[in-house]
């Protein structure tokens, strides 16, 4: 996160630290007791590697009471993901158990209606991303509060040119945006998760590229189907 601060701890239960070999890849989020929603992306360069999913923490090297370090069962990729563009960019992992729920560790709700989030609103994006140009990674969850910009500003030739779907969705990017690392977790739009970071053009903090999300709600009933699918 770059020109954020850093987050109050445990505000945001649903928070998850993607990790291999005990080290922060990407960001996710609780959706189920046993589902984290996250980034295709962020198994470019896995090797097919399963991640660790780490709940319950603010800091991501102290011990804490609530953190807890999770095994995956599953990392399911959307079907349509892949290298080459942003689409379809969403990834489900199963954990092994459900994820003991406490003040630390809640679900977060998703947006299930199909329909844009009005431009300006202001929403907010977490993770253990870098915090600088040059790539330092923090140790604890930072925060930034960002304002949502129209699909047609997004896709202006100057900015994405025309790449952004009706999948998809932007908050502005001038100095405070979402940067490598932050990929996977949750734009919160008055509480609601609207939208996964996705890396787009993989640049950080300029206003020309605005940052981008895989919008949740299209793809609702391929997240019901996959959990439902997967039930034991
Ligand atoms: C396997 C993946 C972790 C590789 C990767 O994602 N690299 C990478 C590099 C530079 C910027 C970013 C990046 C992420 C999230 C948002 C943005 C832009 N707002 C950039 C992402």
């Amino acid at each position: 996160i770059l020109g954020g601060y850093e987050a109050k701890p445990h505000l945001r239960p649903y928070m998850a630290s993607l990790q291999l070999d005990g080290q922060h890849v990407c960001g996710g989020f609780l959706i189920a007791e046993q589902w984290v929603l996250s980034a295709a992306h962020c198994t470019e360069g896995t090797n097919g590697k399963l991640f660790q999913v780490l709940l319950g923490a603010h800091s991501l090297t102290e011990p804490e009471p609530h953190k807890r370090l999770y095994r995956v069962r599953a990392q399911i990729p959307h079907p349509g993901s892949n290298i080459h563009n942003n689409r379809d960019d969403l990834l489900l992992l199963q954990l092994e158990e459900k994820a003991e729920l406490n003040a630390h560790v809640k679900v977060l709700p998703f947006q299930r209606e199909d329909r844009d989030v009005e431009a300006d609103t202001v929403c907010e994006a977490a993770g253990w991303g870098t915090v600088t140009h040059s790539g330092r990674r923090p140790d604890k969850l930072q925060q930034v509060e960002r304002p949502v910009i129209s699909r047609d500003l997004c896709n202006h030739r100057t900015r994405h040119d025309h790449t952004i779907t009706e999948k998809m969705m932007c908050t502005d990017s001038r100095k405070k945006d979402t940067c490598k690392g932050d990929s996977g977790g949750p734009l919160v739009c008055n509480g609601v998760a609207e939208g996964v970071v996705t890396a787009g053009s993989r640049v950080c903090g300029n206003y020309k590229k605005p940052a981008i999300y895989t919008r949740i709600a299209p793809y609702a009933a391929w997240i019901d189907g996959v959990m439902a699918s997967a039930a034991r």
